[in-house]
């Protein structure tokens, strides 16, 4: 009984997708010392050591193996790795190596993020090694206007002599000032739709990051419409009339066809080369078909679906709900300043319990919202306060569950018990990154033990101990509470008259219009 128990877990955990049941084990890999990579550009080793990187970790080598190495991107490849365990130069290296002996500039490579903060992050690590070898790259996210975006982006007509041309009368190519571009969706769709001169016609690379999460929502169709601006524009293996034709002077053309050979058939040759990535990848096969992947090879970290990271402890800290906020204040007193993050789990809890928060006298710690509900601006004043170490925890919602790398996080709090193991390990993995040690500590009550054992395990951590807070420390700290908690009521009432005050205005208004 208790073998057929066994063995339909293991049949609940084989992937349906047969070229998933034989992945490359990530685990199998050791580090390398950069000197010693094979193939790689020199001028990059450089690069990576002014970025204090001397080896690269395995996912990297087991990346650069089925790239640069005797993979030679033969296959996209769907890359399951733990947070922290550096997937961003996992794929920035082997496409900046790829390009750094290209002739022309033209958008080739094209690396896709959920979110702003995590493109300005990736951006970073690109922009760290792409200079090297002469490539530039480019940020398309929002963050400025949209015109400045396309100042950065494309490259303007050469106006010789002072001579201006009418556009009307001549038509001059755009070109792209751009080798790599980082994008959320959003912002990606406008330059597709609305940007003289931006074209994917010649890219090579694109890279999912996050996939699951892009995955889960349309944004705009930015997907099935990428696919479909890099398939192939002919058919077979001879070019029509139109395609022999001399293109503008100077222009670069680059006609995808339609492949006939075995294992190609259908497929567009030069073909783009894609990398997905996430430390949950989704095994989901509808969802993957969205990818058109082509021959995909999974790079995953042992046998398991799910890993937290080596050097991650995990506490579970009990207590009754209505003293959850005490339990928390004692926590953080108790990390003394250590960098951390307490994740709630809705954008109002969050502004809830820093409001409650501030009503702590003597509180003695520098801390911050950092939330959807807030304009760009201030999120990314608060993140660079925080990387600074000025702040010294955030109270964060969602937003900084995936991606973000903050050097010197020590722990994580989950003041709500997270609903899935996926964000579970999102959440977890903002510290203990790239092999250093760290400490997810998650509040409870006591019946919700069962339900975190039960997730946690799915993730294979089998301990979890109880971290117990001084009742001496909650006792000193019930006064305080109880006053905070009046102080959060009075605040409430006043932003709810303030809110209410608003509306009203702005209604009158549209009614004298
Ligand atoms: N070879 C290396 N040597 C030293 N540090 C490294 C190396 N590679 C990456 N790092 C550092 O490890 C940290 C984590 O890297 P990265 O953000 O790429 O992880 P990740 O796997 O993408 O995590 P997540 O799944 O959370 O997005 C970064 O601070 C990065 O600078």
């Amino acid at each position: 009984m208790e073998e057929d128990k066994g063995l339909k877990k293991e049949k609940k955990n084989i992937p349906v997708l047969p070229w998933m049941r034989n992945p490359v084990d990530i685990t199998t890999f050791d580090q390398c010392s950069v000197d010693l990579l094979p193939f790689i550009d020199p001028r990059l080793v450089v690069a990576l050591k002014n970025m204090s990187i001397t080896s690269l970790f395995p996912v990297q080598l087991a990346v650069w193996q089925e790239t640069i190495g005797p993979g030679s991107f033969e296959r996209d490849l769907c890359i399951n790795s733990p947070t922290g365990s550096g997937k961003t130069i996992a794929y920035a290296l082997p496409i900046v190596q790829m390009l750094s002996t290209r002739a022309v500039k033209c958008l080739r490579a094209l690396v896709v993020l959920p979110t702003r903060d995590l493109a300005l992050q990736v951006k970073e690590v690109f922009s760290a090694l792409a200079p090297a070898v002469g490539l530039s790259v480019g940020l398309a996210v929002g963050q400025s206007s949209i015109s400045d975006e396309i100042s950065e982006l494309i490259k303007k007509p050469n106006v010789e002599y002072g001579i201006c041309y009418d556009p009307e009368e001549f038509s001059y190519e755009l070109q792209s000032a751009v080798d790599i571009l980082v994008a959320t969706p959003g912002r990606l769709m406008d330059h597709i739709n609305n940007t003289d001169g931006f074209t994917l016609e010649h890219l090579s690379y694109l890279v999912v990051d996050e996939t699951d999460r892009l995955l889960r929502e349309a944004y705009q169709s930015w997907l099935p419409t990428v696919i479909q601006l890099t398939s192939s524009s002919v058919d077979g293996n001879f070019p029509s009339a139109a395609d022999l034709l001399p293109c503008t002077y100077g222009s670069l053309k680059t006609i995808r066809r339609m492949g006939t050979e075995r294992g190609f058939k259908g497929k567009a040759y030069p073909r783009l080369a894609k990398m997905v990535l996430s430390a949950t990848l989704t095994q989901d096969p509808s969802k993957l078909a969205q990818l058109d992947l082509h021959h995909p090879l999974l790079l995953t970290t042992g046998e398991r679906r799910y890993k937290l990271p080596e050097e991650l402890k995990s506490f579970k800290v009990l207590c009754q709900s209505k003293l959850k906020p005490l339990y928390l204040v004692s926590l953080l007193q108790s990390l003394q300043g250590e960098k951390s993050i307490v994740f709630t789990s809705s954008v109002e809890s969050t502004h809830r319990l820093c409001t409650l928060l501030k009503f702590f006298d003597n509180l003695q710690i520098e801390f911050k919202e950092y939330s959807r509900l807030q304009r760009q601006s201030v999120r990314s004043k608060t993140l660079r306060a925080f990387r600074s170490g000025q702040v010294q925890v955030l109270i964060s919602s969602d937003a900084m569950t995936r991606g973000m790398d903050v050097e010197g996080v020590r722990n994580v709090i989950n003041y709500d018990m997270p609903a899935y193991i996926k964000t579970f390990i999102h959440r977890a993995g903002r510290t203990a990154r790239a092999g250093l040690s760290g400490c997810c500590f998650t509040l409870m009550h006591k019946d919700e033990i069962k339900r975190f054992k039960k997730m946690l395990q799915k993730a294979d951590c089998n301990s979890c101990p109880t971290y117990s807070a001084s009742s001496e420390v909650i006792e000193s700290l019930r006064s305080v509470y109880t006053s905070a908690l009046e102080k959060l009521r009075e605040n409430v009432e006043s932003e709810k008259f303030k809110k209410s005050k608003i509306r009203l205005k702005s209604s009158n208004v549209r009614r004298e219009k």
